[in-house]
């Protein structure tokens, strides 16, 4: 048996901040902010959770295939700003929906984590899983310095998310992940300083997201593109569904890889980077939009990158 996409979903927060809205409070324009990364708006949720956003993609999922919530054997939640450290959004996910017979975890790999997490779902479902909830969920908004408009202008909130049901048909037909930890320092976010009476180290980080946005962006343009080349080799490609984190390197990209701009689905005009629920995100807007039809056999890229850093591409017939 193998994994394959039977129904997508996703919530975004109601609250919409514009660039304009931001240029009230900090030093930044709409003009700069949407030459230099494409986005226009982003999400910010004002009383919701990461939890509450991915509690509502599965309800979602489960009500699109009429499943009871006892039939899920796993929910996996990939994020990079979980409500608690324990209990797992998953497991939280995994309460509110009673789905009683679902392991639950969550998975810590930034901006690749719904790639992550679907390699690995996919893996359970080989392994005699039978159906599972692979979610991608953020509130980034919590994890920002509002002061430093480097980043403040990058980030949304949102959630999406996956049903992945067991078939005798393959259509995870390639995956290449990567992670490189020696450049970890390039993307930081929710380091817990210790408060201990005896701890003697006095460390400069910060629960604040810290990004050195040229090596990300130079990692992004050079390593993430050589990924996609690798996977996309022989193969044509229907559609690439980026992480969504600037509309510049994914134009860059595409002309390093020599595939069509219009393959690349875009939507961070609307969102920001949603980090792990960027891609889900994306999926759920193309098959609402009709651009995918699940079951049409059309080839998909689905590929994150970011904290770790990590990397990595997915190819998969839907
Ligand atoms: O000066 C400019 O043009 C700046 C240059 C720097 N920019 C960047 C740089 C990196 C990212 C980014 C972030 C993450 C984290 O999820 C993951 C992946 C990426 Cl590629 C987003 N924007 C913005 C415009």
């Amino acid at each position: 048996q193998f994994g394959i996409i039977t129904a997508t979903a996703s919530v975004l927060p109601e609250k919409i901040i514009t660039n304009d809205d931001l240029s009230k409070v900090m030093d930044t324009s709409d003009e700069w902010i949407s030459s230099r990364t494409g986005i226009r708006e982003r999400r910010c949720v004002t009383v919701q959770e990461t939890s509450d956003l991915c509690c509502l993609v599965a309800e979602k999922l489960i009500k699109k295939k009429n499943l009871r919530p006892n039939e899920l054997d796993f929910i996996i939640v990939a994020t990079m700003s979980p409500d608690f450290t324990t209990p797992s959004v998953a497991a939280q996910v995994q309460g509110k929906l009673g789905a009683t017979k679902a392991i639950a975890f969550d998975i810590s790999a930034a901006c690749s984590g719904f790639v992550y997490a679907l390699s690995l779902a996919e893996k359970m479902i080989r392994c005699s899983s039978k159906k599972g909830l692979v979610i991608g969920g953020e509130t980034l908004s919590k994890m920002i310095d509002w002061s430093d408009r480097s980043t403040a202008v990058l980030f949304g909130d949102g959630a999406g998310g996956v049903l992945l049901e067991a078939s005798i048909e393959q259509k995870l037909l390639a995956e290449l992940l990567a992670a490189d930890g020696t450049r970890s320092t390039s993307l930081t976010a929710g380091y817990f300083s210790n408060k201990s009476p005896v701890y003697l180290n006095v460390s400069e980080d910060s629960f604040y997201l810290k990004m050195n946005g040229r090596d990300i962006f130079d990692f992004a343009v050079r390593d993430v593109a050589k990924n996609i080349k690798e996977i996309t080799q022989n193969v044509s490609v229907d559609y690439l569904l980026l992480h969504q984190a600037n509309l510049r390197i994914i134009e860059k990209i595409a002309r390093k890889v020599k595939i069509p701009q219009e393959k690349f689905l875009t939507n961070m005009e609307k969102y920001g980077n949603t980090s792990a629920a960027s891609i889900p995100i994306l999926l759920d807007e193309a098959v609402a939009s009709g651009k995918i039809t699940l079951g049409k056999k059309q080839k998909v890229v689905f590929t994150g990158y970011g904290g770790g850093l990590t990397w990595g591409s997915i190819l998969m017939e839907l």
